[in-house]
């Protein structure tokens, strides 16, 4: 990759003159299914790809998020002199410009990072280490001179706690925590024992391998394709790299083998977070060993592939209460109206909709359905998230993981050291409660001021003297209670007037919607459409041009006012930069101010990417013709993006839109983006699953960020599973190397925090939670090749019987893949490769 700045003109000259030429749309599909099973048995769907055969193509050339709040402030671990359910002090609170870094910290085994004692907006996020000397080469390429502070950051939402949330457990809930930081004895017992048998589990996939079984049809197609692919052999980048991707331990056989070094003695860390895993330890080390396991590729493939058949087969024909939900809610949605479960039929025109089919517009119709609506729906949560496949993208909610962090920060800096056990990804959220519903919901005065009551943070505690929400804050509780007592409901359009009450605003300094209410004069309030850290988010339709729009209502606080300010800025200069709205970033329209609050109009779309893969690819993933199709539009995003310099840097199936016939999307939430140059060293940039591993390295990072996060997106939207994941920065690495394998040291040795999670050795330093203990333990491990390889978990997640085209498009995507996943962000595939590649490309 080349450096930012040769990279922008290239990018630039490709991306106008090539790149919307080249990736042709993609073809229409308007009968048959493109699901993976239905297709199975009419052959091939797919076009072949004339020149690419496996690698062999002449056409083919060679990551808030841990957002910061602003409350985080007082969250770090260097405001450590809050004692345990004391609140914590305005001056811990205060934040930066919340746009800048969104990130939101972790307590893990960087917990020094980012330590500071008391700091001001403009240095908050910016952690100790940024003083040292950096440990690699000034003239490397990635050097960039960080005197522009970045400290994207954004308040998370006082949502509903813990009590409200509800919801599923989750994947990493090892240790769950009330609404008052109180760990839940009972609750705690179970999940602890659920993990343990998951690490169990885990470790039985490593250790134990049975008899070679007999290979699946598709195993056996997977190895004689992979064969004939290897056959062809030759010396170019791609085709190695090609190569490696179909048979993974270059070219051998279905048989692989495992190697993991690993210390049979834990070296117990306990909770004196003081002794930093970087010291050194206090015994020798312990005695490394090798296990060299032979891994059944055939086998595990099969096995997964039969536990996702089984449970599929279990489920078939009943729905999950989210799927109820998401169609109830299509239902409800005026402006989204219902999409029917199975086929998504193509473009349905809405004038309020950007209008996908423009001819230059790579997307097309197409189904994304599956192997029928049952499948869709069929698999319960509990089922769904399994050791092996990961957990369920379509459950996951960043807000809640976001909030999460933000306690386990919290906690952190009560006493000092925060187990790395308090978190649970799935409760209910805020969106969904949202979204259930087509007018702001009314919550019952009591139990409102009791869930305030209940919380033992509260930013808005008198006494705080320095509260960044202080200006909205003292009317909040009261204006609650005025507008439960008076929500107005009102059939037309009607100016509320502002001198009425004091203030519009929930305690969290979100705007309190009035339905009907008219904005601004000419927006009549339609719906909720969900809530972020920064904003809600309504649906309203615009008298003016009798079109729906989406009205971004950013909480009411200067510093986010400020933030949102740079977020239209970066979007009117995508604007510029595509002024035929071809690159599918989502377009404002205008901006107001509305009772104090920066009020963003967009063009309306209907529902995010986790949406879509809730209502179609519930466990399962969508067809890889939708996928393709998503991936191109994605890709153009980042081409424009890149263009412009700017970096998204939240880039993740939730900030991806799409329209009422999901054939069309826009990358959307443009408040964690900043100018490339802006690139401050902070490991908590970005959602932590879709969080680069540079990032977390603490390497200077640019472009190669989104495209780790794409990566990760397009993954989740063909298996519908999370690829990484991990409860803080430390286990994301684990999750990472177990798929990727070990990262090159000359990666590793550029990384500032690298001392964090490698010892001297460069051995990776798990610190992981002890089972009976409940103790956080350090394990020595070395990957020496990955243990739940890429290429095997996409070859699991896909249906038998695939033909010989759709083994090539599959193939074609699994390179891809580990293109856009490189461990080595110089080595990363940039938008304009990835529109070339021939999963993209594909030859008419
Ligand atoms: N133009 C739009 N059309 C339809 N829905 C939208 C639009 N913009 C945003 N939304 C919905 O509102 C939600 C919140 O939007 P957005 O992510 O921009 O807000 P935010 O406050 O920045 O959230 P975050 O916490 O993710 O930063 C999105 O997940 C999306 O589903």
């Amino acid at each position: 990759m080349n450096s930012p700045s040769e990279s922008f003109d290239e990018e630039g000259e490709i991306f106008e003159t090539e790149v919307e030429k080249a990736p042709p749309s993609l073809p229409s599909v308007t009968g048959p299914r493109v699901d993976r099973l239905s297709s199975r048995n009419r052959g091939s769907r797919s076009p072949a790809i004339n020149n690419y055969r496996g690698g062999n193509d002449d056409a083919y050339p060679p990551s808030r998020h841990d957002r910061y709040d602003p409350r985080d402030h007082g969250r770090r671990p260097g405001n450590g002199d809050n004692m345990r359910g004391e609140k914590r002090r305005r001056s811990q609170e205060r934040g930066p410009d919340p746009r800048q870094h969104r990130v939101h910290y972790e307590a893990n085994g960087d917990v020094n990072v980012g330590r500071r004692p008391r700091v001001s907006y403009a240095d908050i996020d910016r952690s100790e280490h940024r003083d040292s000397p950096r440990p690699f080469d000034q003239d490397d390429r990635y050097y960039r001179d960080t005197k522009q502070s970045r400290t994207r950051s954004r308040s998370p939402p006082r949502g509903p706690r813990g009590d409200v949330r509800g919801g599923r457990r989750g994947y990493f809930d090892d240790n769950r925590r009330d609404g008052g930081n109180r760990l839940i004895g009972r609750e705690r017992e179970r999940d602890r024992i659920r993990n343990d048998s998951r690490r169990h589990s885990r470790e039985q996939s490593v250790s134990e391998q049975g008899d070679l079984p007999v290979p699946s049809e598709l195993s056996k197609r997977d190895a004689e394709y992979r064969n004939k692919q290897s056959d062809q052999g030759n010396g170019d980048r791609q085709s190695s790299s090609y190569r490696t991707a179909q048979n993974g331990n270059g070219g051998r056989s279905t048989q692989t083998s495992k190697s993991i070094k690993f210390s049979p003695e834990a070296e117990i860390m306990g909770h004196d977070r003081n002794s930093p895993a970087q010291k050194a330890p206090l015994k020798p080390p312990p005695e490394e060993m090798e296990i060299e396991e032979p891994v059944d590729e055939a086998r595990l493939i099969e096995e997964r592939r039969k536990k996702r058949e089984a449970i599929k087969a279990k489920y078939r024909g009943q729905a999950t209460p989210l799927l109820v939900s998401a169609l109830a809610l299509a239902g409800s949605n005026p402006g989204s109206p219902g999409i029917s479960e199975g086929e998504v039929t193509p473009a349905v025109a809405s004038p309020a909709l950007p209008d996908s089919s423009r001819e230059d517009s790579p997307a097309g119709a197409f189904s994304i359905s599956k192997d029928g609506a049952t499948m869709i729906n069929a698999v319960s949560t509990a089922i769904a998230i399994t050791e092996d496949d990961g957990p369920s993208a379509a459950d996951y909610d960043p807000t809640v993981d976001m909030q999460e962090d933000n306690k386990r920060y919290e906690q952190h800096i009560h006493d000092h050291e925060v187990p790395s056990s308090a978190y649970d990804e799935t409760k209910a959220t805020v969106r969904d409660e949202q979204t259930s519903a087509s007018l702001p919901k009314q919550e019952p005065q009591e139990q409102s001021i009791k869930k305030e009551e209940d919380d033992d943070f509260d930013m808005f505690a008198e006494g705080d003297d320095d509260d960044m929400f202080a200006e909205m804050a003292p009317k909040a509780k009261k204006v609650e209670s005025q507008t439960n007592k008076t929500h107005p409901l009102v059939s037309d359009a009607k100016q509320l007037d502002a001198s009425l009450l004091d203030n519009w605003d929930d305690p969290e300094g979100y705007y309190r919607v009035i339905p009907a209410e008219l904005l601004d004069g000419r927006y009549r309030v339609q719906t909720n459409l969900g809530r972020g850290m920064f904003s809600g988010v309504i649906r309203a339709l615009d008298l003016t041009t009798q079109k729906l729009v989406a009205i971004k209502i950013i909480r009411s606080n200067e510093t986010m006012k400020k933030a949102g300010l740079k977020e239209i800025d970066i979007l009117k200069k995508l604007i510029e930069a595509d002024p035929d709205d071809k690159k599918h970033l989502v377009r404002l329209e205008r901006s107001f101010e509305h009772k104090g609050h920066l009020c963003l109009v967009f063009e309306n779309l209907s529902i995010n990417l986790r949406e879509v893969l809730k209502r179609y690819g519930r466990s399962e993933g969508i067809s890889l013709m939708a996928v393709r199709s998503y991936a191109q539009q994605m890709f153009l995003g980042l081409s424009l993006l890149r263009k412009c310099n700017i970096l998204h840097a939240d880039l993740k199936p939730d900030n991806v839109l799409a329209n009422e016939s999901c054939n069309m999307l826009k990358i959307c939430d443009l408040g964690s983006a900043s100018d490339a140059s802006e690139n401050e060293i902070t490991p908590y940039l970005v959602s932590r699953f879709y969080r680069a591993p540079e990032i977390i390295l603490g390497i200077p990072y640019d472009f190669a960020i989104d495209m780790w996060s794409i990566g990760c997106t397009l993954y989740e939207l063909y298996t519908g599973k999370i690829l990484f994941t991990g409860r803080t920065n430390n286990q994301m690495l684990r999750s990472i190397m177990e798929c990727r394998g070990k990262f090159p040291q000359k990666v590793l040795r550029k990384g500032k925090f690298t001392g964090l999670h490698f010892d001297d050795m460069l051995n990776f330093r798990s610190v992981e939670q002890d089972k009976i203990t409940g103790k956080d333990i350090t394990k020595t491990l070395t990957f020496n090749k990955p243990t739940r390889e890429l290429r095997i978990k996409l070859l699991a997640a896909t249906s038998p019987g695939m033909t010989d085209s759709e083994m090539k498009d599959l193939y074609a995507f699994i390179d891809l893949l580990d293109r856009c996943l490189n461990l080595n962000p110089e080595r990363r595939c940039t938008p304009v490769e990835a529109l070339k590649h021939p999963f993209i490309h594909r030859a008419k």
